[in-house]
């Protein structure tokens, strides 16, 4: 068995892929219309992860790699998340640089990375994105270190 992807459903796929493309850093590594279903679905990558993607196709997104599914519904829905979902998590090299990137693209880091090991985002559908530092925790640097630290840990 092979973990292979997991699927958000999204209200607007361009305000998404804006968010997690653009500013998050992901990238598309496929994509499939259904004219039947009315649906758009695309998948995508961590960069770090792409090789993998592209290297081991299949029918419906890749057997290589971990991914993102997106699903987009053409007719508008009311999506209200169940407590049960948490979050995606994602490991970055630098968590400072990261959350620094993402603060000045607009995005609100809900918890921020005053540890130098773990910050939270949201997406504009509200999931909640969580970054983790590579390796070792990353010494405190500020504004990061006087921030109030809003999450549980
Ligand atoms: C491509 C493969 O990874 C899939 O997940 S296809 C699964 C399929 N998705 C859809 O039909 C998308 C549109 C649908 N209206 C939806 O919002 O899911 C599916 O069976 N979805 C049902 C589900 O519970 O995921
Ligand atoms: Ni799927």
């Amino acid at each position: 068995m092979r973990y292979l992807h997991t699927m958000v459903r999204v209200t607007d796929l361009d305000q998404s892929l804006d968010f997690y493309c653009n500013k998050l850093g992901l990238v598309e590594v496929r994509r499939t219309e259904s004219e039947k279903g009315r649906f758009t679905l695309v998948f995508l990558a961590a960069p770090e992860d792409r090789k993998g993607a592209e290297t081991a196709g299949a029918a419906f997104g890749s057997r290589g790699a971990p991914l993102l599914e997106l699903t987009y519904n053409w007719d508008p829905e009311t999506y209200t998340g169940g407590r049960s979902f948490g979050h995606l998590a994602y490991e970055v090299d630098d968590i400072y640089a990261t959350c620094d990137k993402l603060q000045k693209a607009g995005v609100v880091i809900n918890r921020p990375p005053r540890d130098g090991v773990m910050a939270f985002v949201r997406s504009p559908d509200n999931i909640s994105i969580e970054l983790l530092q590579k390796g070792e925790a990353k010494p405190s640097a500020e504004p990061w270190a006087s921030m109030p630290n809003t999450g549980a840990w």
